[in-house]
């Protein structure tokens, strides 16, 4: 193995492991910390945690089971790979994980950009942005778990960070690889700026034989290059069969695709009260969903105050894990009765639904959108969809995609 890649959702993991894919590097995507060695002749190995909202010191100790793990199947670079639009709580967990991270490969300095341009995520000026808007006005204000109020990375991860904090302008990346790499040569994590796929290369080639990067999946655009791979479009073995999406993510860019399909396939919504009081059981929705002639949608998207009710009743750690454990529940469930496509929208909801399947480890497949492959869990085919990726028809578009060979 080359690259090593820790993640910190799962959504993330099959992100950047489409971008190695897509530059030509064989990848997996391992759910957990794999127990086993991988294929010696993979050139990229995910490992998926859900350690983006977990509590600080399990996030550094699964980070760290992570690092070893791929340290020993030989990898020679380690990518945190964190949200483009850099989801963390005050507390971390990307500054402390990365610290830890850091220490333990002995990096000084480190890169860190989420940039992810075809997706509309930029770094300018050390601030993000998405598309127009800096990142505080962008709907991840309002996110359930992470909300992000303050669109200054440099000001983000130095709270977080025991470390110096220092920037990288756009200006410099410019100069290109050698300058750049100079640039970062203090012991510091870099927020480096990127507004396009070229400020990308050369960030990555300007890493060439650094031990630690943190990022989006733009951030691996430039790597596999560094190990002389080229570029080779992932297969895909059709999968027919019965389909389901399941929605768990309140993000605009999912609450535009379930308001799409609404109108075209049947659905049931769920919600925090309805699951908790008994009234929305597993059962009644499984036997719903298989009543279907048209793949249904389940979902517990909602706007930002129907969320914000629902945590100040029921708190907000709690909410969300009673979401996730009915997806987690439901979808376990919808497999054993022989569902094969499912197309799963959050983050979060993805750990929980893809961990309920015990999956061990996913094969990666073409894009379904920029940043979502297609991927297989043995018979199983699921898209595991960032809250803020796709286009409006993404769900049915998937399902169908799903059906077809590449
Ligand atoms: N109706 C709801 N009320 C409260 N919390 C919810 C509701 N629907 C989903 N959630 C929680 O919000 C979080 C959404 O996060 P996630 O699945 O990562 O989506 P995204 O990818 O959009 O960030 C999950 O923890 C989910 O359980
Ligand atoms: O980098 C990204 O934006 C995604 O890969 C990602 O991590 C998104 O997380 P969710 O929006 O929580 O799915």
């Amino acid at each position: 193995m080359k690259i090593g890649v820790i993640a910190d959702d799962f959504t993330g993991a099959s992100d950047i492991a489409l971008t190695l894919a897509e530059a030509g590097m064989s990848v997996a995507q391992f759910i957990g910390v794999p127990s086993d060695d991988s294929d010696p002749d993979l050139g990229a190995g995910v490992v998926a945690l859900k350690s983006r909202t977990a509590p600080v010191a399990d996030a550094i100790a699964t980070s760290l089971a992570a690092c070893e793990w791929l340290l020993r199947q030989g990898a020679e670079q380690i990518v945190l790979k964190v949200c483009s639009t850099f989801d963390s709580t005050p507390q971390g967990n990307i500054g402390p994980v990365l610290d830890a991270l850091a220490d333990r490969l002995q990096a000084r300095g480190v890169p860190v950009c989420p940039a992810f341009p075809e997706n509309g995520r930029s770094v300018y000026q050390g601030h993000l942005f998405v598309q127009d808007r800096l990142l505080n006005e962008s709907g991840m204000e309002d996110h359930p778990l992470t909300p992000m109020t303050d669109p200054d990375l440099r000001r983000v991860l130095a709270a977080q960070s025991a470390r110096a904090v220092q920037h990288v302008p756009r200006a410099t990346v410019m100069r290109g690889p050698s300058v750049l790499a100079e640039a970062m040569g203090e012991d510091a994590h870099y927020i480096v700026d990127a507004i396009t796929d070229d400020d990308l290369l050369e960030i990555g080639a300007a890493a060439r034989g650094m031990p630690l990067l943190c990022g989006g999946s733009g951030i691996a655009l430039g790597l596999p290059v560094n190990f002389n791979v080229t570029s080779r479009p992932p297969t895909w073995e059709p999968v027919t069969g019965p389909g389901v999406v399941l929605s768990g993510s309140c993000s605009r860019a999912t609450r535009a695709q379930v308001e799409h399909y609404l109108a075209i396939a049947p659905h049931r919504q769920i919600d925090v009260r309805t699951v908790l009081d008994g009234s929305t059981t597993v059962d009644d929705v499984t036997a719903w969903v298989l009543s279907q002639d048209t793949a249904p949608l389940v979902y517990s998207s909602a706007d930002p105050d129907v969320v914000r009710a629902a945590q100040a009743e029921f708190g907000t750690e709690r909410a969300a894990a009673t979401i996730e454990s009915f997806f987690s529940s439901l979808a376990t469930e919808l497999v054993t009765r022989g569902l094969t496509r499912l197309v799963v929208a959050g983050g979060e909801t993805s750990g929980a639904v893809v961990t309920g399947l015990k999956a061990e480890a996913l094969t990666i497949g073409p894009r379904a959108a920029a940043g979502v492959p297609l991927v297989r869990a043995g018979k199983t085919a699921l898209a595991l969809k960032s809250g803020n990726f796709g286009g409006e028809t993404f769900f049915a578009d998937t399902l169908s995609l799903m059906e077809q060979s590449a």
